[in-house]
C-alpha cells in the first residue's frame, strides 16, 4: 500500500519522491523505476564516459519511424533506463530558456503557475548557482544542484577570444547571465557538473525514506468503476495498491508516459481497441503533440591545427580542462521576422504580425562551436580526433512540427512507436536553413572564420556549400544529417491531457509530471524545466492532497 506511487525514477520522479519525503508528511511513497540503479557503474561519474552508456543495457535504444520529411530513414534516439533517467546520460547543459516561452505556456493553459515568474521559485529552489554575486531575484544559492559556467571552472580555451569575435561580427551581443530568462546573445556555457563530475538526480535529491523499486516495469494504472486510480499493475503481474485519497504520478518521460496512459485505457479509443485495451477514458491527445528539437552538427578542418586548438592535439590541454565540455559559449538568437512570416504563411495561410513566433523577439536558434569533432559517423564521416577539426551545432528551438507516440504492442517493455515528424513544416525548414546559413556566414564571411577554418568536412555525395547555397542544397544536407537533441516533450500536454494541477482529465487521483506536460517547445534544454516542473508538482500535491 502507498499514499503516493510514482512511476518512473528519472529526473522528475526522483525529485518528486525526494522533496515529498523531505516535507516530513506521514506519507508512504513508492518510486518505481524500470531500469537498474546505475550507481557504481564506471560510466556515470565522468561525463565523458556517458558515451559508453549509449547502446548499453541502460539504453532503450529507440529508433523513430522513417522520417518522411527528412531522408525517409528512421533516426536513432536514446532514452536512459535506470534510476536517475536522463540525468545519468545527459550532456549537462543547464539552460533555463526564454521567459516568453513560459509566459505563452501559462497564457495558453490559463494558469500563471507555469509562467516564467510562476516557475522562478522552482528554478531557484533546484540550483546552487555558481556565482554568489549574481542577481538573487533570478538565482538560487542553496539548492542541491551545483551549476558551473566555463569561466567559473577556470577553463581557458585557446579559441575563446576568437569565438567571441566571430560571433560579434554577426551582431550577437555578449550577455553575462545565460539563465535569467533573457537568453538572446552569447554567453558562457553553464553545466550542472560539480568539479567536473556528473550529478545524477538521486545523488543530490536523497531518496532515503522512500521505497524505491528498481528493475520494476509498471504495466498500467488500475482504476475503480468511478475512474479513480487505485494502484498500479507491474509487468510481472504484481500490484501496488493506493491508500484512499492517494495519488499516482506518472513521470516516465515523454516517450513512456503516454505509453503507460494508453496501456491503462486512457487514450484514443480506436488505437486502444487495436491493442485490445479496455477504454477507461477517451483522451485522444495522449501521445500526440510530440515535439523535439532538431539539430545539425557541421565539421570543420582547422587551418592551423599545429596551434593546439582542439581535442586530440598534444598541445590542447590546460588547467581544469576536465571540468566540462570543450565549449566556451552558447549562442541563442532570434531570426528576421519577415521571411519567417512568409514561411509560416506557407504552412497556415495569412497570419498577423502578432503571431506568437513573430512577436518577441523569440529565441529561434541555439548555436555553438566545440573544440572537438565527434559524432560525424552519423553523417558517414570519419574524422580523426587528432586536433585538426572542430564542430559547430545549431538547433531550431521552437519547432512547429508535431509528431506522435503510439503503442507498438500491449507489452509495457516494448518500445513505443515514435514519430517526431521532424522538419514537416516550412517554418521549421526556414529556421534550420537560417541556422545553416548563419554558420556558413560565420566561417566564410568573417575574417576570423576564414583564418580559423580551411574547409568543411562534407558527407560523401554532398557538395561543399558556401554562402550562395540554395534552399534545396541546404535542405538536402539537413535532411540527411540532422537528428534529435534529446528533448522530447508534449505527449501528455498541459491543456489537453493534464490540467494546470497536472491532473489527467477524465479520471481521478492520477497526475503526470515530467517533460510530457510541456505543451509547446521551449528554447531550453529540458532538464532545467523538468526539475522545475517536479518542484512545482510537489507544492501542488501538498497543497491539494496532503495539507
Ligand atoms: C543523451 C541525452 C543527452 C541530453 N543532454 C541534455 C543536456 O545537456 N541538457 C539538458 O537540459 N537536457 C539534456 N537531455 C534531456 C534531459 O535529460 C531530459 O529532458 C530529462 O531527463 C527528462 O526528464 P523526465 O523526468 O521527463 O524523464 P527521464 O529522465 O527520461 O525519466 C523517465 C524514467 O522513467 C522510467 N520508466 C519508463 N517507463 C517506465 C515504466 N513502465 N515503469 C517504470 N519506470 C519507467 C525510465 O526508465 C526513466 O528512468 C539529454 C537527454 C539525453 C537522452
Amino acid at each position: 500500500m502507498a499514499d503516493i506511487i510514482i512511476v518512473g525514477g528519472g529526473i522528475a520522479g526522483t525529485v518528486i519522491a525526494s522533496r515529498l519525503h523531505e516535507r516530513k508528511l506521514p506519507l508512504a511513497i513508492v518510486l518505481i523505476e524500470a531500469g537498474p540503479d546505475p550507481t557504481g557503474s564506471p560510466y556515470v561519474t565522468d561525463p565523458a564516459a556517458a558515451a559508453h552508456l549509449h547502446f548499453s543495457e541502460y539504453d532503450y535504444n529507440y529508433s523513430t519511424t522513417p522520417q518522411d520529411h527528412l531522408d525517409g530513414k528512421p533516426k536513432r534516439n536514446v532514452g536512459f533506463k535506470g534510476l536517475g533517467g536522463g540525468s545519468v546520460i545527459n550532456n549537462g547543459g543547464w539552460t533555463r530558456g526564454d521567459r516568453t516561452d513560459y509566459d505563452l505556456w501559462a497564457r495558453d493553459v490559463g494558469d500563471q503557475r507555469w509562467s516564467y515568474e510562476g516557475l522562478l521559485p522552482y528554478f531557484k529552489r533546484t540550483e546552487k548557482h555558481f556565482d554568489p554575486g549574481a542577481d538573487p531575484s533570478q538565482h538560487g544559492f542553496d539548492g542541491p544542484m551545483h551549476t558551473a559556467s566555463v569561466s567559473s571552472t577556470g577553463r581557458k580555451y585557446p579559441l575563446r577570444n576568437t569565438v567571441l569575435r566571430l560571433w560579434s561580427n554577426l551582431g550577437i551581443p555578449y550577455i553575462h547571465d545565460l539563465n535569467d530568462g533573457r537568453p538572446q546573445g552569447i554567453s558562457d556555457l553553464v553545466e550542472n557538473f560539480r568539479d567536473g563530475k556528473r550529478q545524477m538526480t538521486q545523488s543530490v535529491f536523497s531518496l532515503k525514506g522512500v521505497r524505491v523499486l528498481t528493475g520494476t516495469i509498471v504495466r498500467r494504472v488500475l482504476f475503480n468503476d468511478a475512474k479513480t486510480a487505485v494502484g498500479v499493475e507491474l509487468a510481472d503481474g504484481g500490484k501496488i495498491d493506493l491508500n484512499e485519497g492517494g495519488q499516482v504520478i506518472i513521470s516516465a518521460g515523454a516517450y513512456r508516459t503516454p505509453q503507460i496512459l494508453m496501456l491503462s485505457g486512457v487514450g484514443d479509443p480506436v488505437h486502444l481497441s487495436q491493442h485490445d485495451i479496455p477504454l477507461v477514458c477517451d483522451l485522444r491527445q495522449v501521445g500526440r503533440n510530440l515535439h523535439d528539437h532538431l539539430g545539425l552538427f557541421r565539421y570543420w578542418k582547422l587551418r592551423h591545427p599545429e596551434k593546439g586548438l582542439a581535442i586530440g592535439s598534444p598541445l590542447f590541454g590546460g588547467p581544469n580542462y576536465d571540468k566540462g565540455g570543450p565549449v566556451d559559449f552558447l549562442v541563442r538568437a532570434p531570426i528576421p521576422v519577415d521571411p519567417l512570416k512568409a514561411a509560416i504563411e506557407k504552412d497556415k495561410g495569412p497570419v498577423s504580425d502578432d503571431h506568437a513566433l513573430l512577436k518577441g523577439p523569440r529565441t529561434h536558434l541555439e548555436m555553438l562551436l566545440m573544440y572537438i569533432a565527434v559524432g560525424g559517423e552519423a553523417q558517414g564521416l570519419q574524422i580523426p580526433i587528432d586536433g585538426s577539426s572542430i564542430t559547430t551545432f545549431f538547433m531550431g528551438c521552437l519547432p512547429t512540427s508535431r509528431g506522435s507516440v503510439t503503442l507498438a504492442s500491449s507489452d509495457p517493455s516494448a518500445n513505443p512507436i515514435i514519430d517526431p515528424s521532424y522538419y514537416a513544416t516550412e517554418a521549421d525548414r526556414h529556421v534550420m536553413r537560417t541556422g545553416f546559413r548563419t554558420q556558413s556566414q560565420l566561417m566564410f564571411s568573417t575574417a576570423e572564420g576564414k583564418e580559423l577554418v580551411e574547409r568543411e568536412h562534407t558527407p560523401s555525395g554532398y557538395p561543399a556549400l558556401e554562402m550562395d547555397a540554395s534552399d534545396e542544397e541546404i535542405d538536402a544536407r539537413i535532411k540527411m544529417g540532422a537528428g534529435t537533441t534529446y528533448h522530447p516533450g508534449g505527449t501528455a500536454a498541459m491543456g489537453t491531457v493534464v490540467d494546470g494541477s497536472l491532473r489527467v482529465y477524465g479520471v481521478q487521483n492520477l497526475r503526470v509530471a515530467d517533460a510530457s506536460v510541456i505543451p509547446k517547445p521551449l528554447a531550453a534544454h529540458y532538464q532545467v524545466p523538468v526539475y522545475a516542473i517536479a518542484e512545482q508538482a510537489v507544492n501542488i500535491l501538498v497543497a491539494e492532497c496532503f495539507s
